[in-house]
């Protein structure tokens, strides 16, 4: 069975530095190959380009453009009368992924508008959601860039989050048909939406693209106290012989470095 590969997620690792470039320079220096990040269009690509060529980093996946944070978007996909936005900010991000051979883009669906009904809405939206993501699929197959749906958890970190399990995300994909979209498997999500963890990653791993990871519930590192042994849900991806990225996507409980021995003791004992 081949090791896992990890990459570090640069918008929750490595924020003791303010530059993206910074956060590269060292996740490379930490020992990682690959990184992801959830927006970084505010950065200079030219520079991004440099300093990934500089490190030999892979930038493993990138998150569509938010729309308007301060107004309260968290992602277009599913959001009805944005389709025009969700498609611009899927060029900007094909763009910002064809410049750093970044594979994996996730599509953010977005969230229930405020005030409204989520069952009321859910129909609609889902369309507006596959909608998109056939268009995001004949966008992305031509440049092999692989679009990805991530359920977010509604019952802690975001209440009003349109796509919150796995078993709706699954629905869409069979509605989209396409090999260009595919699953975003967060298991800190999917843990405090549906538990059932081995179930559901047994059942949903051959239609995900990446995976990423946090201990639940206060999403620090994996192996921080918390409702899940890492070590088993390791030992079951490598049985099942995932071979993509596992993004380490949690808030460090100290500094990113102190936090970090886990996953050299990964590294150590499979090397
Ligand atoms: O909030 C998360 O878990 C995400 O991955 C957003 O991109």
């Amino acid at each position: 069975m081949a090791p896992l590969k990890f990459c570090a997620n640069i918008s929750w690792l490595f924020t003791e530095l303010p530059e993206v470039t910074q956060r590269m320079r060292d996740a490379a220096r930490a020992g990682f190959r690959a990184v992801e990040a959830a927006w970084i269009y505010s950065s200079d690509l030219k520079e991004l380009k440099t300093v990934k060529d500089e490190t030999g980093l892979e930038f493993a996946l990138i998150n569509t453009p938010p729309g308007d944070l301060s107004a309260g978007d968290l992602g277009l996909g599913a959001v009805p009368g944005r389709e025009q936005e969700f498609r611009q900010g899927l060029d900007l991000a094909v763009q910002y992924a064809k410049a750093l051979d970044c594979r994996r883009i996730h599509l953010m669906a977005g969230r229930v508008p405020a005030g409204a009904d989520r069952c009321a809405v859910a129909m609609e939206m889902e369309d507006t959601f596959v909608q998109n993501l056939k268009h995001a699929a004949g966008v992305l197959s031509k440049e092999g860039i692989l679009g990805l749906i991530e359920p977010i958890n509604s019952r802690i970190t975001d209440p009003r989050y349109f796509l919150d399990s796995p078993h709706q995300a699954a629905v869409i994909l069979q509605r989209v048909a396409h090999p260009s979209i595919r699953m975003q498997m967060d298991i800190f999500h999917w843990q405090i939406m549906d538990g059932n963890l081995t179930q559901n990653i047994r059942k949903y791993l051959p239609m995900t693209g990446h995976i990423q990871i946090a201990q639940v519930p206060d999403r620090h590192e994996p192996d921080s106290d918390g409702e899940l042994s890492y070590t088993y849900l390791f030992k079951l991806l490598e049985e099942l012989d995932y071979q993509d990225y596992i993004g380490c996507e949690y808030k460090p409980q100290r500094s990113t470095e102190a936090g970090l021995d886990w996953l050299r003791r990964y590294w150590s004992s499979h090397n």
